[in-house]
């Protein structure tokens, strides 16, 4: 079920936790809500929840307006970033509980319980420890088992806070693959909060980037990665390098000599071009932004380069494949020519 979020926004006193958004998130995709501390993701993710009232504005849930209805109305499934697990009741009792406290009408009786129960530990690979309890097993399997017991209810979409947040580094990638194959095998819609950019860009069909309670960038991993669209997310996402400058009749330049670059739709005044290490390369002088080479070195068969670029305070890196050409030298002049960039006015810098 897709769902779309209208001018949605939550002010916690003098703090606009989330300036009023708007976001689709399509049937059956698995879209990771990215940023850093305090950018508005946890709140988002519990307005969509029914955990929190919106401030304004409208969710909904397929055609169904669900701005007003409770957790348990929505049917959402939930996921924590610390299990939350019931520590007195066994790794079946857990997936079993949301099932067994729904209203007696729609209850399903013991023997649909526990073939539902087991099913779904199959699913989350824990048929095998059933009889545990939550002490007993190690942190990634009490994230599956909290995954199992979100999906006992029939979720209308599956919400996780960070659900590997706690989880060793090695944990962490194996459970997100692990995921994915879930996801894949399930097909619901799934929405998860994570501050860790590769999690995001190898888990997620779709990843929305927030910063200071706004949406900077919707769009899929390579979307975001290649084209940024704000400086916040060249800067969050991957390594960017800045250029100060100035737009005049549409194109960026960076000081008096080399060539100019269109700026595309922006046409004139103070400006900062941004570009990835490994969108840059190495020309004559005259064909691009003039730099000398300051620092040579090799990583893991790359080429890293730091150029100082002709009145510029900051260095620029580039990193080129190794076998290209002979490596320049340090202190070698050099142009830098720009295969992808993007020149932001600098205010918004
Ligand atoms: N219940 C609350 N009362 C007051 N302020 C809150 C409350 N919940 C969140 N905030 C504030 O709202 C802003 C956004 O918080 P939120 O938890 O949504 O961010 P986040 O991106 O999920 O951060 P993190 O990755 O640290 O969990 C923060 O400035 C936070 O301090």
């Amino acid at each position: 079920m897709d769902i779309r979020i209208e001018g949605v926004g939550k002010q916690f006193g003098e703090t606009a936790a989330l300036h009023p958004v708007d976001l689709v998130i399509p049937s059956g995709q698995l879209v990771a809500l990215l940023g850093p501390s305090g950018s508005g993701k946890t709140t988002l993710l519990r307005l969509i929840a029914g955990l929190l009232p919106v401030d304004g504005g409208r969710i909904l849930f397929g055609n169904h307006d669900a701005t007003r209805l409770s957790l348990r109305e929505r049917r959402v499934g939930f996921v924590f970033q610390h299990y939350a697990l019931f520590p007195h009741l066994s790794v079946f009792e857990n997936v079993a509980f949301g099932l067994r406290c729904r209203p007696r009408a729609s209850r399903p009786d013991k023997a649909t319980i526990t073939r539902k129960v087991d099913e779904l530990l199959g699913l989350v690979q824990m048929a095998g420890l059933r009889d545990r309890l939550p002490d007993q097993l190690s942190g990634g399997q009490k994230q599956r088992v909290a995954l199992a017991r979100a999906m006992a209810i029939d979720p209308t979409v599956l919400l996780l806070d960070e659900p590997f947040g706690a989880l060793d580094a090695k944990v962490r990638v194996e459970l997100r693959r692990w995921l994915r194959r879930f996801h894949d095998e399930t097909g619901i819609t799934t929405l998860f909060v994570t501050h860790d950019q590769e999690e995001a860009l190898e888990l997620a069909d779709r990843v929305v980037v927030m910063s200071q309670g706004r949406i900077e960038q919707d769009g899929s991993p390579d979307a975001v990665y290649a084209e940024p669209a704000t400086p916040f997310v060249y800067d969050f996402l991957g390594r960017s390098n800045q250029i100060a400058g100035k737009v005049l009749g549409g194109d960026f330049r960076a000081g008096e000599g080399g060539s100019a670059v269109p700026a595309r739709d922006f046409v004139s005044g103070p400006a900062t071009l941004f570009a990835r290490p490994h969108d840059i390369d190495v020309v004559a002088p005259e064909a691009g932004l003039p730099a000398t080479v300051s620092e040579v070195r090799s990583l893991a068969g790359r080429l890293i380069l730091e150029a100082a670029v002709d009145g510029q305070a900051r260095p620029v890196e580039v990193d080129l494949p190794y076998a290209d050409r002979p490596a320049p030298q340090r202190g070698e002049r050099i142009g830098l020519a720009l295969r992808r960039y993007r020149v932001f006015p600098s205010a918004s810098a």
